[in-house]
């Protein structure tokens, strides 16, 4: 068994893709696929043609490739591929009190550009943590070990979490894969990705269109005019389907908005604007109906496919036609990997491990079906129509086949792969400048806070009303000993009625935090200095108003 070729560090990233897309075409890769025989109870499915054809039609892109590439000469421009690999990766959350419980074990994978990913599972199965430590955004009770590789490097992603896991990868144990060497460098890069969560974080006082603007200002390099920004954005939320509610409040908990499938639709339509080059989705589609669902995940995929975008989607239920769009599949059972690879082929696997998916029957339905445990107890066969396996020893059957299969190790061949592209790491984030940030920022805050009625006119409304009792209580108060006690008083009351309104701001501020604190976090466009400074001209404008009115009536009244 012949291992891969490692491609020389300090290549540039073309050379590197050229040799690579070769090997594909008519070298190395294609003989091992050819030469290697595939593992003893290896199922059909498997078949060494479907290798090599996938990695032939990888080998189409490399013309447009090369093409970005070759334009991109200019300091700020940004590398749009990314290979995502992630090899034996595992996440254990502890508990308060020493408990803890394993939420991944031991999953590997890739993403490619120009393709989706779609992860699948029950509910509970660990799509949202893969996304989360993925994208570099563990929560602080997770612990993580194994390599999580962009572009064949170990990368720092955000916020610290650094993706160097654990020493050595398991990879580079195995006989049949090259070792990428002892230690690749640890290095801090700036991806432009996109993550969106299953909770839209959304300003609720700016309409949509308005949203989606100040984002295309936001992300955009100032390089690009603002004509061309706010075009950009309108067409946008055109193809999001959303021109009819353009003009219409985002809302939320107090004052109802567009639906829910709708502000699904504008956190899509806002990560993607950029687009960038990593695309994390957590559940495009829930809340959206199936014609929906098709033309978000249509419009998803031909991002991917026209801009090289790396797309990987947490996905809940698609439809036959959605499930078609998805590229690749990574169906995940309570943590444990059932099936990666060729979306197209896991009916073939299903079916060649013994689960032969009913005619018209949704294959992820079924799959999902096939999986889940967690009704088990309930589950009322004649009531269903439908005799199903154990889920425990069904999952237990794809694991072992997955593992011991030829699909396998095609897998880590690929993974491998993309893991020597070393050269094209160089990723840089082309962004808006800090001055443009703090103006948008600050503009948009200011928008937020003047529509914002309980926020901002409910407080002016109080200021006025302190100060026309204020003013009645120490009218005519007088210049003799007595009046210096009555103003002492009258400060002391004012600094301390202000001091408790300015609390009240703080559930404003921390549904702005959420917001800032999620960009910041996937480090998208804008930074802590950036907010310090908005936090700051806000809270002064806000104060500066009270204060002021308050000056006024006092000089008025007491003189
Ligand atoms: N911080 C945490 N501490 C403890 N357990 C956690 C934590 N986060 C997630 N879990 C558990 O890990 C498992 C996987 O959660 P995760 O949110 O990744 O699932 P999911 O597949 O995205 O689910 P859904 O499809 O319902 O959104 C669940 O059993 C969940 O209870």
């Amino acid at each position: 068994m012949r291992p891969l070729r490692a491609s020389t560090t300090g290549q540039t990233f073309v050379s590197s893709w050229s040799s690579w897309a070769g090997c594909n075409s008519f070298g190395i890769f294609t003989s091992r696929c050819q030469s290697t025989p595939p593992p003893t109870g290896a199922p059909p499915g498997d078949a060494v043609e479907a290798g090599c054809d996938d990695h032939t039609q990888y080998s189409h892109n490399a013309g447009a490739l090369d093409g970005v590439d070759a334009g991109n000469h200019q300091e700020d421009e940004v590398r749009r591929i990314v290979f995502l690999t992630w090899d034996d990766l595992s996440v254990t959350a502890f508990g308060n009190k020493g408990s803890h419980a394993m939420i991944l074990d031991g999953l590997t994978g890739y993403a490619r550009p120009g393709e989706v990913l779609a992860l699948m599972g029950p509910s509970g199965c660990g799509k949202t943590t893969l996304l989360d430590i993925l994208a570099g955004r563990l929560g602080p009770n997770m612990k993580a070990t194994g390599d999580i590789l962009i572009n064949g490097r170990r990368e720092k992603l955000a916020f610290g979490t650094s993706v160097r896991l654990s020493t050595p990868s398991l990879r580079h144990d195995k006989t049949n894969i090259k070792s990428l060497g002892d230690s690749p460098q640890l290095i801090i890069l700036t991806v432009l990705k996109a993550y969106v969560t299953q909770d839209d974080l959304l300003m609720a006082t700016l309409t949509v269109t308005e949203a989606v603007r100040y984002s295309a200002q936001l992300q955009l390099p100032d390089t690009v005019p603002p004509a061309e920004k706010r075009a950009r954005a309108d067409r946008a939320i055109r193809q999001m389907g959303l021109a009819g509610v353009a003009d219409n409040r985002i809302g939320g908990r107090v004052c109802k908005g567009i639906s829910g499938g709708q502000r699904r639709r504008v956190s899509i339509c806002i990560e993607l604007l950029a687009s960038p080059a990593l695309v994390f989705l957590d559940e495009p589609t829930s809340g959206l109906d199936s014609a929906a669902s098709f033309h978000v995940m249509s419009r998803i995929a031909r991002l991917a496919r026209t801009e090289k975008m790396t797309v990987v989607a947490a996905m809940h239920q698609p439809s036959n036609e959605v499930f078609e769009l998805f590229d690749r599949l990574c169906l995940l059972a309570y943590g444990r990997m059932v099936y990666f690879g060729l979306a197209s082929e896991a009916i073939e696997f299903f079916d060649a491990n013994g689960f032969t998916c009913p005619l018209r029957r949704n294959p992820s339905d079924y799959f999902l079906t096939l999986i889940n445990k967690d009704f088990e107890e309930s589950y009322d066969a004649e009531e269903c129509n439908l005799t199903l396996p154990s889920a425990a020893k069904v999952i237990q059957t794809l694991v072992d086949s997955v593992k011991s299969s030829r699909r396998s190790f095609r897998m880590e061949n690929e993974a491998c792969t993309m893991d020597q592209l070393q050269s094209a790491s160089l990723l840089k984030k082309r962004q808006a400048t800090f001055f443009t940030n703090s103006l948008v920022l600050t503009k948009r805050s200011l928008v937020n806070m003047h529509r914002d009625k309980g926020y901002y006119w409910l407080r002016f409304v109080i200021y006025i009303g302190l100060c026309l009792s204020i003013g009645t209580i120490y009218l005519n108060v007088g210049h003799n000993i007595a009046s210096i006690q009555a103003r002492a008083s009258m400060i002391m009351f004012t600094s301390t009625f202000i001091t408790m309104m300015a609390i009240g701001g703080f559930p404003s501020f921390v549904e702005d935090m959420k917001v800032i604190n999620f960009n910041t976090e996937i480090q998208t466009y804008y930074v802590d200095t950036e907010f310090q400074l908005l936090a700051t001209v806000r809270q002064a404008k806000k104060h500066a108003e009270g204060r002021l009115c308050h000056s006024v009536n006092v000089v008025a009244k007491l003189g």
